[in-house]
């Protein structure tokens, strides 16, 4: 498979968009990381004004054979349903949508449950569901690659329909085991320190969790060796996840097109990885929408050397947290945007800048 271009950010514009900054009529660094926010978008845009206009986020829905596991506090069939509710509008990602300005697409690359046509529905399923990965692998490379692929298109069909922010969410029972075995393995973590409670599991059912998660990791370093330094595409294909495959996509192909990208929680964040592992200059277009309660999720954005925009403690999931950090991006391009210099504004500055 081709993977994209990504062409890293030029620093000129970082030092540009800093010193504009300390232009703008505020004491210096007064809207400290709303600053540095801004920064980092005019250097992906190459705009000392960028505007960031409507938002999109593609919600990337497969199942999970690890579900038969009792991992999740729900059945898996309530990743078909919650589909279902997000195409009628019914779901916590449809309302924060609205409030913040974007577009919902649901991306099926893998839902066990046959779904009806609709607008907003991006057909891809790659296989019903992934296999058990405590026992086997998820999928197989090629099919890996085929939800990967089909991220990046439908990450360019919200492009092409106008967003200019780009997130991923995620619906998959089962899914925060199986972000849990690729954040172990990508990062070279046991299964204790990245597995969290997800839906909610109880104490019994969460230490087994802990036990799958382990073994998944096993099973895949007996074909991979040290999973820290496998073929990332091997690692996704052996521990999975459909719809992180799909979410690593929509990251790839938002960084080669230049637009900025957004992170949600621990499933999408180890598709983030995913797409980071294969193509390293992706990181320099991602922003953590929010940091989830999910403790693995903490790990994952240290390592990518990310701060969130928010933390409300969320542990949902669906795109819900990096939907909600879009008003905050937008206000920090129009900050450096739109706001006065100094001079323009005829405001005096202090003795002390006047100095240099
Ligand atoms: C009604 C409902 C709506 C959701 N929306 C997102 N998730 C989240 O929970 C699931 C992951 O947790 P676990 O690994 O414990 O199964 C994913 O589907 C994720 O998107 C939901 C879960 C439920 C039950
Ligand atoms: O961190 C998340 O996004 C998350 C947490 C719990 C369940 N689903 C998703």
């Amino acid at each position: 498979m081709r993977l994209p271009e990504v062409s890293p950010v030029d620093p000129g514009w970082l030092e540009a968009a800093w010193a504009r900054h300390d232009q703008l009529t505020k004491p210096p660094r007064a809207l400290a990381y709303l600053e540095e926010l801004g920064v980092r978008l005019a250097a992906i845009r190459r705009s000392l004004r960028p505007e960031l206009g409507a938002g999109a986020v593609v919600v990337c829905a497969a199942d999970h054979g690890v579900a038969a596991e009792g991992v999740s506090a729900y059945p898996a069939e309530v990743t078909g349903q919650m589909v279902l509710n997000f195409l009628r509008g019914g779901a916590a990602v449809n309302q924060i949508a609205q409030a913040a300005g974007a577009e919902v697409y649901v991306l099926d690359v893998g839902v066990r449950a046959e779904l009806p046509a609709h607008e907003r529905l991006i057909a891809a399923k790659v296989r019903p569901g992934s296999g058990n990965l405590r026992l086997e692998p998820a999928m197989t490379r090629a099919q890996a690659e085929q939800a990967l692929e089909a991220g990046m298109e439908a990450a360019r069909r919200a492009l092409r329909e106008g967003a200019t922010l780009l997130a991923a969410g995620d619906m998959g029972i089962g899914n925060t085991t199986a972000a849990a075995a690729l954040t172990a393995a990508f990062l070279g973590l046991e299964a204790a320190a990245v597995t969290g409670p997800g839906t909610g599991v109880d104490e019994a059912r969460y230490r087994h969790k802990v036990r799958v998660v382990g073994e998944g990791l096993e099973r895949a370093a007996r074909s991979l060796g040290d999973l820290a330094r496998a073929d990332p595409l091997a690692v996704l294909a052996e521990l999975g996840g459909l719809e992180v495959a799909a979410a690593a996509g929509v990251f790839l192909a938002g960084a080669e097109a230049g637009v900025p990208l957004v992170t949600d929680g621990f499933p999408v964040t180890a598709g983030a990885l995913a797409a980071v592992r294969l193509c390293p200059a992706v990181r320099e277009y991602l922003f953590a929408g929010h940091r989830s309660a999910e403790p693995g999720h903490a790990l994952q954005l240290r390592a990518l050397g990310l701060r969130p925009v928010l933390e409300l403690g969320l542990r949902l999931g669906e795109g819900t947290g990096a939907v909600l950090s879009f008003p905050v991006l937008r206000a920090a391009a129009r900050v450096l945007a739109g706001m006065a210099t100094f001079e323009e504004a005829g405001v005096g500055q202090t003795a002390a800048a006047e100095r240099g």
